[in-house]
């Protein structure tokens, strides 16, 4: 079973940054009492950065014990290390390198640079999250793009029907860079809780689409990941203004 939509609607941007980072903090403290590390997957794009600036400003970060959270990406654009248009190299720009992690638990996504394609990189990465991720993912964080992408889901792309497999090596993005990796779907079905953070006007088409009650993922990408526990839209006022 899966949790059905919840929205939460902040009236600006930086509101909804500051609220989900705390929400972040408080998921983060649930987890390590039910489990010995959390899991949380992370996601690129402003909102991504935004809430990680916000963890870092918030005082009750420090009830989080950050050596025991495991950190993933959702998805990366496949970029050297350091390449500043990689998703983690912005994370790490708005703090995520502050918060006092253990390096040996925040697993990124090889580049072209420590794997040969983008296919030999996703193999890596599953790999990777069968050996150390747990059962489920506590939290996925999720921007979207106006298209109604989700992590490199992309509509009516082929990688997003992938079945089987934990990471796809994703070719041809309609939105650059063209090489990708990406969780799955299936993947992403393995989570607690899945948050859906959205600021800004141009994403009310996208985001009215995925809530409507026949959504389909492969128009709509957003429509597809749900948590066990609970599906969240943590939208601003104008990224929610379609929401009916
Ligand atoms: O891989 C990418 O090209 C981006 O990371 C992208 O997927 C981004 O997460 C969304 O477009 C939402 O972006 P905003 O958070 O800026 O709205």
């Amino acid at each position: 079973m899966t949790a059905a939509p919840r929205v939460v609607v902040h009236p600006d941007k930086q509101a909804l940054a500051d609220a989900a980072a705390a929400r972040l903090v408080t998921a983060l403290v649930d987890a390590q009492t039910r489990n010995p590390e959390a899991q949380v997957a992370l996601t690129g794009g402003s909102m991504g950065s935004a809430i990680i600036a916000s963890v870092l400003a918030t005082p009750g970060r420090a009830a989080v014990d950050w050596s025991r959270v495991r950190v993933w990406w959702g998805d990366e654009r496949y970029l050297p290390a350091g390449d500043p248009d990689r998703n983690d190299t912005q994370n790490d720009a708005a703090g995520l390198s502050e918060l006092g992690l253990d390096p040996a638990k925040v697993h990124r996504v090889p580049g072209p640079d420590e794997s040969e394609s983008a296919e030999a990189s996703a193999e890596t990465y599953a790999r990777s999250i069968r050996e150390h991720g747990q059962k489920a993912w506590d939290v996925v964080l999720f921007g979207v793009g106006p298209d109604g992408h989700v992590a490199s889901l992309f509509p009516h792309h082929p990688a997003q029907r992938l079945s089987d497999a934990i990471a796809v090596a994703v070719h041809d993005s309609p939105k650059p860079p063209p090489d990708r990796v990406s969780l799955t779907f299936e993947c992403f079905e393995r989570s607690h809780e899945v948050w859906f953070l959205v600021a800004g006007g141009d994403k009310a088409d996208a985001v009215a689409a995925a809530l409507a009650p026949d959504a389909d993922r492969w128009d709509v990408p957003a429509a597809g990941p749900r948590g066990e526990d609970a599906t969240l839209w943590l939208l601003d006022a104008d990224a929610a203004a379609r929401v009916r």
